[in-house]
């Protein structure tokens, strides 16, 4: 199933909550909706859900209008980071929930029921586990029930509000593995939210990163990683250096100096040179390089990171090529880098 976001706005009072958001799912994608706290990701997630109505703008899913339909009409399943389990009913009860409280009419008949709640519990990997109470879980495994309860019902859709949150790095490695597996099998559409970039980047097909109430970029991970379309994606997702820089007739200056870097299309003034520690070329300290200062340098992954300062800046920069003294001047160039007019 596709889902349109036409132009939604949502305020709570005097505050924004969501100003004027477009964008689409397409059928059988995986998005993430990732941005800080407060930036409305749970907002915008509910008026695909149904949960909340925005003040303005269309909701679609296929084409048709769903903008005033209740969360019960819309087929579709959630999973929560705090919607809990019920307690007092079995694994098993927990999971048929969704089919059981049914009107009689469209509710399956028992025995199906039953079939539907076993094949569930195969895809969740707790085949024997049915006649336990939440209580007698694991985290990992009452997040995998939660998710077998919104499947239960045949979602088209699947809306998951950072359903890991609660567990820790390795359960969480695994279950988004796992959840992106189920994803591709069952051929779901599924919006996803975090504030965890490493979770986006990992699961996600696109990531829409948000910002007080607005959508700063949609793209896939390498989209947003490489190319961050504002500063603020640029500083959000993965490690960045900035530095202050002056844009004149086409050329970049540092402390009046010029650079080796395109200005892109910048008018003339304050800007930002953005990259990430990959992205420069350590070097020595020649016209056109950005003048740096070597600190510490330890080992990181297969490649040394080098810690330095321009001026009272500090920048990190990795590097496998020979190691400059600490105290040493060297200057860095670079490929491809990001430039942003200052804010
Ligand atoms: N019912 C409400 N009444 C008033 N303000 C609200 C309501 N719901 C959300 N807000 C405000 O709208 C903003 C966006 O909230 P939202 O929950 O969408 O953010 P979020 O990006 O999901 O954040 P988090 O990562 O902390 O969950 C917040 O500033 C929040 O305080």
């Amino acid at each position: 199933m596709s889902i349109v976001i036409d132009a939604v706005s949502k305020r709570f009072g005097q505050f924004a909550a969501l100003n004027d958001v477009s964008l689409e799912a397409r059928p059988g994608e995986f998005l993430a909706l990732l941005g800080p706290s407060g930036s409305g990701k749970t907002t915008l997630l509910r008026m695909i859900a149904g949960l909340d109505f925005p003040d303005s703008g269309h909701v679609l899913f296929d084409g048709a209008d769903m903008t005033g339909t209740p969360a019960a009409e819309r087929q579709i399943g959630f999973v929560f980071q705090n919607y809990a389990l019920f307690r007092h009913m079995t694994v098993a009860d927990n999971i048929a929930f969704g089919l059981t409280v049914r009107a009689r009419r469209d509710r399956p008949a028992k025995a199906d029921i039953r079939a539907r709640v076993a094949e569930l519990l195969d895809l969740i990997q707790l085949p024997d586990l049915g006649h336990r109470y939440p209580a007698q879980l694991s985290g990992g495994q009452r997040q995998r029930v939660a998710l077998a309860r919104a499947l239960a019902v045949e979602p088209r859709l699947l809306l998951l509000d950072e359903p890991f949150g609660a567990l820790d790095a390795k359960v969480r490695k695994d279950l988004r593995r796992w959840l992106r597996e189920l994803h591709d099998r069952l051929g779901l559409t599924s919006v996803f939210v975090t504030h965890d970039q490493e979770e986006a980047l990992e699961l996600a097909d696109r990531v829409v990163i948000m910002n007080r109430g607005v959508i700063e970029q949609i793209g896939t991970p390498r989209e947003v990683y490489d190319m961050p379309a504002t500063p603020f994606v640029s500083e959000f997702v993965g490690e960045t250096n900035r530095i202050p820089v002056t844009v004149a007739d086409g050329r970049v200056l540092h402390h009046g100096q010029a650079l080796d870097v395109s200005p892109k299309a910048l008018a003339n003034g304050p800007a930002e040179l953005h990259f990430r520690p990959h992205e420069a070329l350590l070097g020595d300290d020649a016209p056109g390089a950005l003048p740096i200062v070597v600190g510490a340098v330890h080992k990181r992954g297969g490649t040394w990171r080098v810690e330095a300062r321009v001026d009272d800046i500090a920048v990190e920069i990795d590097t496998s090529g020979p190691l400059p003294e600490r105290g040493a001047r060297a200057g860095l160039r670079f490929d491809d880098v990001q430039i942003f007019p200052a804010l």
